[in-house]
């Protein structure tokens, strides 16, 4: 596929496959390309050229029904948290159902059903934070609210899990614990993953398989195992 903003390119013809259960890390200079990259794969944005098949579906052609229903499917978790600061610990879980129930119902955890409910304090309780349900997420500190991020992006069953820079805005300890959270549960529930790093010790150590971009190509697409870190250094060159 390929992808541009107007008369821009930002990659061409690049192709690869991901496989079901398996965790990629997407690495490349800043501004190479991942995150544009991400948000084709999950359709909320269209490429210039080529196909992205998701989960055995074409995401490129799909009707937008078909389209939200495959995104119902998939979980996201970003650079910055984004929770809504004003709203309970447990509201904010509860978005990440809304996509398989739309409606006003689950955005606030006092309107939500019982079964939604047990389910949002299942996931909290998955990243260890069930004593903070009832919390305003403005009250959380940063490793905090991407743990809370994280579980809004379990709480959904979803196959895939989209996170672009799980870890950034952490301080390295916060951030190594949110990491292993993260792969744990994706691992515990056999989730394909796609992740991107700026942290080559990362990329190699919690992916199974490493996508290099630079200038606009795919320069890598190795498993970890056959890696070193000079190998992604030279992506920054
Ligand atoms: N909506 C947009 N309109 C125009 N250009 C865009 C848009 N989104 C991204 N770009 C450009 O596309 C290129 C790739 O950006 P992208 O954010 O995908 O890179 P990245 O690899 O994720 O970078 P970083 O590591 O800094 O997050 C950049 O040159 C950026 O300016």
């Amino acid at each position: 596929m390929s992808k541009q903003f107007g008369d821009t390119p930002v990659f061409s013809d690049i192709s690869f496959r991901l496989a079901r259960g398996e965790a990629t890390a997407l690495v490349g200079a800043n501004g190479a390309g991942k995150s544009t990259l991400l948000r084709c794969l999950m359709g909320l944005i269209p490429v210039t050229a080529g196909t992205v098949r998701l989960l055995d579906q074409e995401a490129t052609s799909a009707r937008p029904a078909d389209l939200r229903a495959l995104r119902a499917r998939v979980g996201l978790v970003s650079q910055k948290h984004n929770l809504v600061p004003r709203l309970s610990v447990l509201s904010n879980v509860l978005h990440g159902l809304l996509g398989q129930q739309p409606g006003v119902r689950h955005w606030c955890h006092g309107f939500a059903p019982q079964a939604s409910r047990q389910q949002a304090m299942r996931a909290l309780e998955k990243v260890g934070l069930t004593e903070f349900a009832m919390r305003r997420a403005e009250r959380l500190s940063g490793g905090q609210s991407q743990r809370v991020a994280i579980a809004r992006a379990i709480v959904s069953a979803p196959e895939v899990l989209f996170a672009d820079e799980p870890c950034a805005s952490l301080d390295p300890s916060a951030g190594e614990d949110v990491m292993e959270l993260f792969f744990d549960l994706a691992r515990q529930d056999g989730v394909t993953v796609v992740f991107t790093s700026h942290n080559i010790d990362h990329a190699l150590r919690y992916g199974d398989r490493v996508l290099g971009l630079a200038q606009g190509r795919m320069k890598l697409d190795a498993t970890a195992a056959s890696l070193n870190a000079d190998d992604l250094r030279g992506l920054y060159d």
